[in-house]
């Protein structure tokens, strides 16, 4: 992996707002319903889970390093903004021969000599900011103070908390959540420690992250109920070794990192594949054909197993060199399904089934009321007051089949619930989605992509 090249930032470097939280109050947003068959094909961004991962790889890295066509939405701007705070440069560059207009800028990475310390960190609502940042802020010259939305201060963090301390680091927190402060002391000597991370693969995803840079390298063991989401830890681990770190993940619930140097990166962000997920879903619903272009064809993104979900709900799913194509004709199935390990697509599998012809079942995702809202209870509340016999179980959703009406769908603001709304909305008319906005937190427009898909594909079917 080489260093980066160092072309000059481009005029698009300033920060475009799109992380701030909007206090303005947006009209609801009227759900488009779909006139016909679709298609379409729809370019999705970067994906979060891995611009987060190999932007904070690239911020403890011994050399400057290239992340093209990262994901620049809420989640990713502000990791950005806080390894800036921290003293990392990151810059905007447009692609090798693409003009400033055209090209998603890549972003290049320089990492300072040493962390700065004595700053304050915005995590917003990102799982992956408030996770990943503080056993890297245990590296900075100084405290670091972490605090995010209003939501933010509910979602566990204890595990990651008491493992720093165990480590010997200490940290003021608030009864387990944020706003919190990591004392940095520039260094962390490293060791063994066991949390329970049934709450979320982050904690762990976090300590592996940063552990190659702690001296004696980590040892993280979990000791508790299964680790949901473990595709995630399996990217944070090829990650790691991308970037030359050696880590064992031979034993079950046992990570290790040996200590070392990151080498500096230069790396392709894949699309988002659970963002997909609506879009692809969308194809079931009205009927057609839509592709997402770049799906990869080995990814460790919990995403891939929409191939099985919409498979299994009825559609004609197709992979190859150029992409993923999902027809569907409109008729679609419901499901039994284990989502422990890909636990960020129940919003979505959810509303396909409120749209099903049978019932459906999602399990092993109790873990997901701790996500941006608790997702069982949203689930159950939204798509009950459009009329859908879901109910909440322990660890997840019963739907039965029913005849839905339109009406206000809440978003809590979560990503996932308004699409989720704008999923159902295809074909039930008057779903009036709150918050759209809050889909930024992954996708910077997904308004536009989603009239983008209804436009392109009703120019097709139209006479010239
Ligand atoms: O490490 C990551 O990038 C993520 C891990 C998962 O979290 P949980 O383990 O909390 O489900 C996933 O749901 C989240 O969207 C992203
Ligand atoms: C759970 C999610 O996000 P986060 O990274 O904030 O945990 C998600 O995107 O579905």
């Amino acid at each position: 992996m080489s260093p980066a090249d160092h072309s000059p930032p481009s005029p698009s470097a300033p920060s475009t707002g799109l992380h701030r939280q909007t206090l303005t109050v947006e009209p609801d947003w009227a759900a488009p319903v779909a006139r016909g068959p679709l298609d379409a094909t729809v370019v999705l961004p970067g994906s979060k889970s891995l611009t987060n991962r190999y932007l904070v790889l690239a911020a403890l890295a011994s050399d400057r390093s290239r992340l093209r066509a990262p994901l620049r939405s809420r989640d990713t701007l502000l990791m950005a903004d806080a390894l800036r705070s921290l003293g990392v440069r990151i810059d905007d560059v447009t692609a090798d021969g693409d003009t400033a207009d055209s090209a998603v800028p890549d972003w290049v990475v320089t990492p300072p000599e040493r962390l700065r310390g004595d700053v304050s960190v915005d995590c917003g609502l990102a799982g992956t900011v408030m996770r990943f940042l503080p056993p890297v802020a245990a590296l900075a010259d100084g405290p670091v103070r972490l605090d995010g939305d209003p939501q933010a201060r509910v979602r566990p963090m204890r595990p990651v908390i008491e493992a720093l301390r165990a480590l010997g680091v200490a940290v003021d927190d608030d009864d387990g959540h944020l706003p919190l402060t990591v004392s940095g002391r520039g260094q962390v000597r490293g060791g063994t420690v066991t949390l329970d991370a049934s709450a979320s693969s982050q904690f762990i995803s976090a300590l592996l992250l940063a552990g190659a840079r702690y001296g004696e390298g980590l040892t993280v063991h979990h000791a508790g109920e299964p680790v949901p989401s473990e595709p995630h830890i399996l990217m944070t681990v090829e990650t790691l070794r991308d970037a030359g770190a050696i880590v064992d993940d031979s034993e079950p619930n046992t990570w290790r990192v040996e200590p070392s140097e990151i080498n500096a990166l230069d790396v392709t962000v894949e699309p988002d594949l659970s963002n997909a997920g609506p879009f692809v879903a969308a194809a079931l619903v009205a009927g057609g054909t839509v592709r997402v272009p770049g799906w990869p064809q080995h990814t460790t993104q919990a995403g891939d197993l929409l191939r099985e979900i919409l498979d299994t709900m009825g559609a004609d799913v197709r992979l190859d060199r150029t992409g993923l194509t999902v027809t569907g004709s409109g008729e679609l199935v419901g499901i039994d399904i284990d989502l422990h390990d890909a636990a960020e697509l129940t919003p979505t599998v959810a509303a396909l089934a409120a749209l099903a012809s049978t019932p459906t079942w999602i399990r092993g995702v109790a873990h997901i009321r701790g996500h941006e809202t608790d997702r069982l209870a949203a689930l159950t509340a939204e798509l009950g007051g459009l009329g859908s016999g879901v109910t909440e179980t322990a660890d997840g959703l019963r739907i039965s089949p029913a005849r839905l009406h339109g009406g206000r769908f809440r978003s809590y603001h979560d990503h996932r619930m308004a699409t989720a709304g704008a999923i159902i909305g295809l074909r039930v008319p008057g779903v009036e989605v709150e918050d759209i906005t809050t889909t930024r937190k992954t996708l910077p427009d997904f308004v536009g992509l989603w009239q983008g898909m209804l436009d392109s594909s009703a120019q097709a079917v139209l006479p010239r």
